[in-house]
């Protein structure tokens, strides 16, 4: 059974939080590219560029990643990488600042496969990762700059992310693996 850890409105305003942290972060917003990781991460970058439009009243490019795991048992930490199935960037990342976005941060083979491609693409000047949560057990060298939850979990529990743009709503789950 699932339980609601974070509700709709505390997950919008994490997300402006971490909006106005790349703010911060970037005096030149010019050189910023935003890249979503399937799935609900390409939603979760649509709205922090949405965000950023209203607060600075500039356009920022979002690019599309599509990494899919192929693992035996999807719950479970496994032995086997993510697969990169492909990668839309509506600009050269060449001497840009490009933040990853994806929704949960767990082992971060994700995040590691999502380097992979980036850097096939050109040689960005400098690459942050942005997650909405973050609930450990990391299986990589991996950390993400910005964060919009820290949630500790144990391994048989799952962190759902819903969005209202796919799921019809939004909000943080947490269930037990059966
Ligand atoms: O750090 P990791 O262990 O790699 O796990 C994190 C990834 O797992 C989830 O993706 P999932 O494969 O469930 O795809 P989805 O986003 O399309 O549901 C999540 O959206 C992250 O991309
Ligand atoms: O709990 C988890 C682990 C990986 N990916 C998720 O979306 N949730």
């Amino acid at each position: 059974m699932e339980k609601e850890v974070i509700d709709g409105v505390t997950m919008k305003r994490a997300l402006t939080r971490i909006t106005y942290e790349i703010i911060e972060q970037n005096a030149q917003l010019d050189d910023l590219v935003l890249v979503g990781i399937k799935t609900r991460g390409i939603y979760l970058a649509q709205r922090i560029a949405q965000r950023l439009t209203q607060l600075e009243g500039r356009q920022v490019p979002v690019g599309e990643l599509d990494i899919t795991l192929y693992r035996d048992d999807h719950h479970q930490p496994g032995p086997n990488d993510p697969e990169v199935h492909g990668v839309s960037l509506p600009v050269s990342i060449e001497n840009r600042h490009v933040v990853l976005i994806d929704d949960v941060l767990f082992t971060g083979r994700t995040a590691r496969a999502a380097l992979d491609a980036l850097l096939s693409q050109g040689r960005p000047q400098r690459i942050s990762l942005a997650v909405l949560v973050d609930r450990g057990h990391r299986e990589l060298p991996i950390r993400a700059d910005f964060v919009g939850k820290n949630i500790p979990t144990s391994l048989d529990e799952q962190i759902k992310v819903a969005v209202m743009e796919h799921d019809g709503r939004d909000g943080i789950y947490i269930q037990k693996n059966s």
